[in-house]
């Protein structure tokens, strides 16, 4: 057995205390706590000391619970503000009243008969109070917390003590005495080259013992696949746009030839804004569409268009609204460009929905690109993100036809649809003189992060879980 020259100064230091904390050990070997654990690890292994790890919870005052330790609970100020009994009104006039009412009633402090609140004829001291007392004056062993924590007035942490002491193995190793000789860890040319290195006291590499895991920065998994898709998409030779969140329901909706009554518009499912938003030039070209098809043979939805609704701002619910911006500043065919941009829906959230999230958007407009090269595209893009099987549902959209959704299969999910996609109608691209197809698809990037992440939770994604970031591997697992 070879023990390194710190697990012998450790040893004959324990010798003399038998057994202490890592903090006393580390004082007397001019070393830090932490280092002589892992020398007691080491030793421990070979069963010459046995470790003890102590875990203590400190409660803390909050800077919130310091000020009530000195003032008072916001329930005894006002209590104690009370002389016999008080009208509700005046009583919730108190800066404290928010808080104290609730813990007042609950303590059956104060009755409240017709709109006045009668004070208790005895006001004992609370748990709570108890408690704050006891921790504002240092009590090491405090009885119990009362609701302070969930109040937010104490703040809990943990304190790890270890305590080392030496085994009977342990004391006869130093019994029989400790060559204490330095060892060295890397040899010379000269030591090497001479053979002097076979009578140096070489350092031991212990192969079994894990070392203390490191952490080092690494990037968010979720940017990671973003990053993953940017460049995916640009080495597919697309160019990329961005936009503002905020837009016009005229660019948002409008311009896609969604019609202005369509559910999806309304309050309950889009953010809207206090502001109004100005209409591009040229914007009649839409009113006619919607009204009567404008210079096609569409007919349109019939009916008025409202300048107004189109005026509206709104958080984007969906980055076609980009698509179509850049498809009239760009009308000339060939366009191939795409967008990784986050939108905004009022969803109730839950594991698999967010109020916020992000889409791929893309769009390719030539001279005879067809539905068949859509499909492609989406298969290969899906491929490349390490989904195998992909599929193709038939489906709606007001400004594509066709439509579909595809779905890919995930094992133990089944069939999971990411998004929509299709060839934008002659209704949406006429009012700007675009004549060639254009393919457009919108897919839900996130949905694909959490398949891909192998999480349950999309929320996962947006949180700063930094115990899920360390354990998230960089490299791809399929
Ligand atoms: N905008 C659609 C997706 C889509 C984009 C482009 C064409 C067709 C569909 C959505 O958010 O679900």
């Amino acid at each position: 057995m070879e023990l390194t020259v710190n697990e012998k100064r450790l040893l004959l230091i324990l010798q003399k205390h038998t057994s202490a904390d890592a903090e006393v050990l580390a004082d007397e070997l001019a070393a830090d706590p932490g280092s002589v654990v892992q020398w007691a690890h080491l030793a421990a292994g070979r069963d010459l000391v046995r470790i003890m790890r102590d875990v203590r919870e400190r409660y803390h005052l909050t800077e919130e619970g310091e000020l009530y330790a000195q003032e008072g609970l916001p329930e005894r100020q006002v209590i104690e503000s009370i002389d016999g009994e008080i009208p509700m009104g005046e009583l919730s006039r108190h800066p404290l009243a928010k808080v104290a009412i609730g813990w007042m009633r609950k303590y059956g402090w104060i009755r409240i008969e017709g709109g006045i609140a009668k004070k208790a004829a005895s006001i004992p001291e609370t748990d709570d109070e108890r408690a704050l007392r006891a921790i504002a004056s240092g009590e090491d062993e405090t009885p119990g917390i009362g609701d302070l924590k969930s109040r937010g007035l104490v703040a809990i942490s943990e304190e790890v003590r270890w305590n080392i002491s030496i085994t009977p193995k342990g004391d006869e190793i130093v019994r029989k005495g400790l060559d204490l000789r330095p060892e060295i860890g890397t040899l010379t040319r000269e030591q090497i080259l001479s053979g002097s290195w076979r009578d140096e006291s070489l350092r031991r590499y212990s192969l079994a013992t894990p070392p203390r895991r490191i952490y080092p920065g690494k990037i968010h998994p979720y940017r990671r696949i973003l990053d993953e898709v940017r460049t995916l998409l640009l080495e597919m030779g697309f160019s990329e746009f961005s936009g503002d969140i905020v837009q016009s329901a005229f660019w948002n909706f409008d311009a896609l030839f969604q019609p202005q009554d369509h559910p999806a518009r309304e309050m309950q499912d889009t953010f809207y804004l206090d502001v109004t938003s100005p209409l591009p030039d040229g914007w009649e070209k839409i009113r006619d569409m919607h009204e009567h098809g404008g210079a096609t043979s569409s007919t349109g939805w019939g009916g008025r268009w409202n300048p107004e609704k189109a005026r509206a701002s709104v958080l984007r619910t969906h980055s076609t609204a980009l698509s179509i911006q850049y498809l009239a500043a760009h009308p000339e065919p060939p366009v191939k460009a795409f967008s990784l941009s986050r939108v905004y829906r009022r969803e109730s959230i839950d594991p698999t929905h967010l109020a916020e999230f992000e889409q791929l958007e893309g769009i390719v407009m030539d001279n005879d690109v067809t539905f068949n090269n859509l499909l492609g595209f989406l298969k290969e893009f899906y491929h490349r993100m390490g989904f195998s099987d992909v599929r193709f549902r038939p489906a709606y959209f007001p400004y594509t036809e066709p439509s579909v959704e595809p779905e890919v299969w995930v094992d133990g999910l089944g069939w999971v649809e990411l998004g929509g996609a299709g060839i934008f109608r002659e209704e949406v691209t006429a009012p700007f003189g675009i004549t060639q197809p254009v393919l457009a698809w919108g897919l839900g990037i996130s949905r694909v992060a959490m398949l891909r992440l192998g999480l349950s939770d999309l929320r996962q994604l947006y949180k700063s879980d930094i115990d899920w970031v360390r354990s998230t591997p960089s490299y791809r697992r399929s």
